[in-house]
């Protein structure tokens, strides 16, 4: 691993690097195919795993294990907090988001915050982030983060071994893109339903919005990252979709402060993410992150 990137905050460089250093070997475990199978195990939030997930909490596991700055490490793979060492900064991962979008080729990803002070669950909110962003396992190896208030993405070059990190300076584009899953949308709470069938609508000349989706939330951001729009997972009145599908602390508050750093906003559908407390390390939550007037006019469609 070697990169042309120094963090505003010098304690996290070596947790830079040793994030950058195990999705490098994610990615080659990816690329050769290995770990693209269902295995008999499940984690700790009931979820059935593939090979690839467990090999890429590993490989997180033991890139960050010897780094004196970093704390506990929590992940969707694992029941609690791992501790470290008595430094400053806990890591929360997604290891592998969007499984079983690997599975057949769609490009997957890993998700990471660095929280500060984190002592336990309850710390790991958007109050204490201080990094957050994601890999993109795809056509290429990237990374896209929020080191503090200042966006970056990276490419690394499989020839050179080498990753070329670059600012994003620009805010967040807009477009007229909304990813989301629409199967419990007849089960959605009413004010979405309604929301959705108005920015929908393409009676008398109208433009709807356009629909895209992954099923691969580090793809989706991705799009919106470099697109704009607007990505969501709402809640459902439905077994097992009653605070959505998606995790608030290795998920919803890394992206979130990530697109936040860029002029976006977010909302677990009556407040930022980033101001949403936190009960437990796997809990859910519903999901909109995007332009801020997109999410303006979420909260307003409820008035
Ligand atoms: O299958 P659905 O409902 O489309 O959900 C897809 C969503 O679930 C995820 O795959 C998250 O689940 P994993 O972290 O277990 O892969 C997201 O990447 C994606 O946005
Ligand atoms: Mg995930």
């Amino acid at each position: 691993m070697s990169a042309n990137f120094q963090s505003q905050t010098p304690a996290l460089n070596g947790i830079y690097s040793g994030l950058f250093t195990a999705a490098e070997n994610i990615y080659a475990h990816l690329k050769k195919g290995s770990g693209l199978h269902i295995v008999e195990t499940s984690n700790d939030s009931g979820d059935a795993q593939i090979g690839l997930d467990v090999i890429a909490d590993e490989a997180f596991f033991d890139s960050l294990k010897d780094d004196p700055n970093v704390r506990y490490v929590v992940s969707e793979e694992r029941p609690g907090l791992s501790k470290i060492s008595d430094g400053d900064y806990s890591i929360a991962l997604d290891p592998l988001d969007g499984s079983k979008s690997a599975l057949i080729g769609i490009p997957s990803g890993a998700i990471f915050g660095i929280f500060k002070s984190a002592e336990t669950d309850v710390d790991f909110h958007g109050g204490n982030i201080v990094s957050g962003g994601f890999f993109v396992f795809g056509m290429n190896l990237e990374v896209y983060f929020a080191d503090g208030d200042k966006v970056f993405k990276g490419l690394f070059d499989q020839a050179t071994s080498q990753w070329t990190i670059l600012p994003i300076t620009a805010p967040l584009p807009i477009s007229n893109v909304w990813s989301i899953n629409g199967a419990n949308m007849t089960v959605w709470d009413d004010w979405l339903q309604d929301h959705y069938a108005a920015l929908s609508d393409a009676t008398n000349g109208q433009t709807p919005i356009n629909i895209r989706w992954f099923a691969s939330m580090v793809s989706d951001i991705k799009r919106l990252v470099l697109q704009g729009g607007m990505f969501a997972y709402p809640r459902a009145n439905r077994k097992g979709y009653e605070k959505g599908h998606l995790r608030l602390v290795y998920e919803a508050i890394p992206m979130s402060f990530l697109i936040h750093a860029m002029g976006g906003a977010s909302s677990n559908g009556q407040q930022s993410l980033l101001k949403t407390p936190v009960k437990t390390l796997h809990e859910k939550t519903p999901v909109f992150i995007g332009e801020a007037d997109k999410i303006a006019a979420l909260h307003k469609a409820q008035e």
